[in-house]
């Protein structure tokens, strides 16, 4: 039966790195000069082209265009309003690729613009600059040339973009300006593309505001009116999506935008539903957001039905299907994966499956026959729930019967610290580093090869360890204090683990894009953890067995373990979390008993956990926070813990931090100028801190005064007798040229900070200096010369 209203389906956008990561490849062979720009645009067409494809076979109403982007599209859109970085002194209408990456990778004269963590996913946005000067007069047209693609190509076209509101949420603005004032100036423009859409012929605009979601400032809140007030009406219609958590609180405002229809997320906030259809205006659209964009389970598509059935009778045509979000976040086609096993790959859907998931749930929303495929999807669901592969009873056992006190270290820090100080001798302002050494390409084929079994297993072992002798060997020539063995044996610091761990699977080309050309592998956990055998012990104590200094254990803790794999649906993330933190713990212990004195424990992702939502943040601190202690907490007084964490702030988490209690942690500041020191120092840290004294993610090899200036820094709020020199990361994206040349400096600035410490010297920085040209002068007791 057919009716006139039938509901449509959609989604909010596609990957865009290629199921081979197409897109990956010929941007690097672009950036070594290996193709021209006429090959490299030929692959992104090739790759469009492909997507909207998919899209239009698996019967949705329109093929979303803007979703991609060569780089990130957060600054494709800056480069389409015009409102690019005046120090790069590009003209935006005319830029060209190898501008558009420059101001992605930064250039022999300016550096890249930041990049930071789009909301709570593992995906890296670059953040537009802007001042009270900005202009958004126009830039490039690739976003209307891909328009007038997909319609040669014959297909009905929805735009996407990142809403203004978003957009201006995302950039940072110089010098505390309130970016809310650039709005006019910004609808000016937004405005302008929307008539140009307009005169293109394409109706539907989709405009993606997720900072709904977030508790935003009341001023916030207010500009959405006004703001879609100016969008309406200009030919276009406009869908305002939302996503990554409820925007409940918001309905009665999204109800009386002047827009379309709006997308709600109900996979991440089910509940919120009922207060929208409860004041729904009739000829407004609802998008529901029922497959999950951010995970790769197949869709329970009978439980999406009935929970939607009410709804959709109300709604009638303007019911809308979709994923909740962008599928940026998943992989690409499972079924590329010929290496899992049937029952577990019929458990899942990349993003290819989920397009095949909303045609099925369309026709049947719309009363076509589809219930062999629901009957089938029942079975496979019902199987899933009750598979013995994900349920373990010795796991839930040992959760059951924890032993009193087991997130709890043996003595308080202050004990600890004496019992290591015996135990190591460490100098003052001990030095060290994060854990990676660069992953060469000789490494990543030495793994290629083993994986593809042109490698035998003995040999692997033998290129790896002797990858781990020569990080050894630069390391003491370097003369640094507490080593690593440099992680040359890891494709990544969580698919490693979710590789050898019971309760994971892992695939071979599950790949997402994490930044730019960077993607990573996430495993997934579809079970109950548990650590059949040591994983990281050989290595570690191979790496001992050549040096005489402490060697630093390298794991990855529980938290990010959890926050970058594809996790289990079924079950809280808190008593995933408690799993994986007892199979960590099983290897710290394993480390200590084999006399590996130190271990690190990441926590890079710690702060990438934290609900979107302020209000819900003290739940998710404790659990994570207990978990890591679970992890951490089973060793001895003179077993010294690290922890690592890096891309974030951490100011407004300082305490459950300090409560996580490892002895040592080391944190990224050099970026920030150690202004996150400043908040360690008020706060009064009570604990160990390496606070990066150099930036890892480019190349630049700063110099010994830029280090001595942060050291001195340091030393204002840290106390020489807790304070660490490393770097602010893992060195894996680096050379070894660059490397070895930026460590030398480090210990170089560090001999002289100790020189001045050990004359009972102040070391005092230039505050108005911003670089290399730091000064020391101090009147009262001897000078230490910083430079
Ligand atoms: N999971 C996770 N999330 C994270 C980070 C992280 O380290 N891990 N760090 C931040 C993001 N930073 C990142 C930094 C670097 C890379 C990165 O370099 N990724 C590599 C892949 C790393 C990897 O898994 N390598 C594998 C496989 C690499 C590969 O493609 N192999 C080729 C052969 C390569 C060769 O011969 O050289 C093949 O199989 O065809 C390995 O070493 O084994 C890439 O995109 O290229 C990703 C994220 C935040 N989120
Ligand atoms: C993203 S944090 C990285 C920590 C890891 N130990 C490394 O050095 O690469
Ligand atoms: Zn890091």
């Amino acid at each position: 039966m057919t009716t006139t209203h039938t509901a449509k389906a959609h989604i909010l956008g596609f990957p865009r790195i290629g199921a081979q990561r197409e897109l990956k490849f010929a941007l690097e062979k672009f950036w070594r000069d290996e193709i021209s720009e006429a090959e490299l645009v030929k692959v992104g067409q090739t790759l469009r082209r492909r997507h909207w494809a998919w899209q239009s076979e698996a019967d949705l109403d329109w093929v979303s265009v803007g979703d991609f982007a060569w780089y990130d599209q957060i600054l494709s859109t800056a480069a389409l309003l015009g409102c690019l970085p005046e120090r790069f002194a590009f003209d935006a209408k005319r830029l060209s690729l190898s501008q558009y990456f420059a101001l992605a990778r930064g250039n022999a004269e300016q550096p890249a613009l930041e990049m930071t963590k789009y909301f709570d996913t593992n995906y890296h946005y670059l953040v537009p600059e802007l001042s009270s000067e900005s202009t958004f007069d126009g830039g490039v047209e690739w976003f209307f040339h891909e328009i007038e693609d997909a319609q040669t190509q014959g297909h009905a076209v929805k735009a996407v973009l990142p809403g203004p509101l978003t957009f201006l949420w995302l950039a940072k603005a110089k010098d505390g300006y309130n970016k809310l004032d650039l709005l006019p100036k910004l609808l000016a423009r937004y405005t302008a593309i929307i008539e140009k859409l307009s005169a293109k012929g394409v109706r539907l605009l989709q405009l993606d505001e997720p900072i709904l979601a977030l508790e935003l400032p009341l001023e916030w809140q207010a500009a959405f009116a006004p703001t879609y007030q100016m969008l309406a009406g200009k030919g276009t219609q406009i869908l305002l999506a939302t996503y990554f958590d409820s925007v409940e609180s918001h309905a009665q405002l999204l109800a009386d935008l002047p827009v379309a229809g709006v997308h709600l997320d109900l996979v991440r906030a089910p509940a919120q539903l009922a207060a929208f259809t409860a004041i729904w205006p009739k000829n407004k659209v609802l998008s529901l957001g029922v497959i999950d964009g951010r995970n790769i389970w197949a869709s329970d598509l009978n439980q999406v039905l009935a929970a939607i059935a009410e709804p959709a009778k109300a709604l009638g045509g303007y019911l809308w299907l979709a994923p909740s979000c962008s599928l940026l976040h998943c992989p690409v086609d499972l079924e590329q994966e010929t290496q899992l096993d049937a029952e577990l790959k019929s458990w899942l859907a990349f993003a290819k499956q989920k397009l095949a998931e909303l045609k099925v749930l369309k026709k049947a929303i719309n009363g076509s026959d589809v219930a062999d495929i629901l009957a089938l999807n029942a079975f496979s669901q019902a199987a899933r729930r009750a598979s013995t592969r994900i349920h373990n009873p010795a796991v839930a056992e040992r959760l059951a019967n924890l032993p009193p006190q087991f997130d709890q270290r043996h003595a308080p820090f202050a004990e600890r610290q004496s019992a290591q100080q015996q135990r190591f001798h460490l100098p003052p302002l001990p030095t060290t580093t994060i854990g990676s050494f660069p992953q060469t390409s000789q490494i990543r084929a030495a793994r290629a090869a083993f994986k593809q079994g042109k490698l035998s297993a003995a040999d692997y072992e033998l290129a790896m360890q002797a990858e781990i002798a020569l990080a050894v060997q630069k390391q003491d020539a370097l003369g640094i204090d507490v080593l690593v063995h440099g992680e040359a044996e890891r494709n990544d610091m969580v698919e490693y683990f979710g590789e050898q761990l019971a309760g994971f699977a892992f695939t071979q080309l599950a790949w997402v894009q994490s930044y730019g050309s960077r993607c990573v592998k996430p495993p997934i956990l579809f079970g109950d953890v548990s650590r059949p055998q040591a994983m990281t012990v050989a290595w570690s104590t191979y790496a001992q067995s050549l040096t005489d200094k402490p060697m630093k254990g390298m794991l990855t803790g529980p938290v990010t373990i959890l926050q970058w794999s594809f996790v289990r649906d079924d079950q809280p993330r808190a008593l995933t979390c408690q799993q994986i933190a007892l199979a960590i713990r099983d290897e710290v212990q394993d480390l200590e008993a084999a006399g590996i004195g130190m271990i690190q424990i990441d926590e890079p992702a710690f702060r990438e956990g934290l609900p979107l939502k302020k209000s819900q943040w003290a739940s998710y601190l404790a659990w994570a926070g207990q978990a890591f202690r679970v992890s951490a907490s089973g060793v001895g007084n003179a077993t010294q813990i690290h922890t690592h964490m890096c891309y974030s702030e951490f100011n407004d988490i300082l305490p459950e931090i300090a409560a996580m209690d490892a002895d040592v942690i080391t944190i990224e500041t050099s970026r920030s100028d150690m202004k996150l020191l400043e908040a360690f120092g008020s706060f009064q840290y009570p604990n160990e801190i390496g606070p990066g004294v150099y930036d890892i993610h480019s190349p630049r090899v700063a110099s010994v005064n830029e280090m001595l200036r942060l050291i001195a820094k340091a030393l204002e709020v840290v106390p020489a007798e807790r304070l660490w020199i490393n770097p602010d990361c893992g060195l894996k994206t680096r050379g070894w040229p660059e490397t070895e040349a930026a460590l030398n400096n480090m210990l170089l600035a560090t001999q002289q900070a100790r020189a001045a410490i050990a004359a009972g010297q102040t070391l005092v920085f230039d505050a108005s200096s911003t670089g290399a040209a730091a000064q020391g002068a101090c009147a009262c007791h001897g000078t230490a010369e910083v430079g």
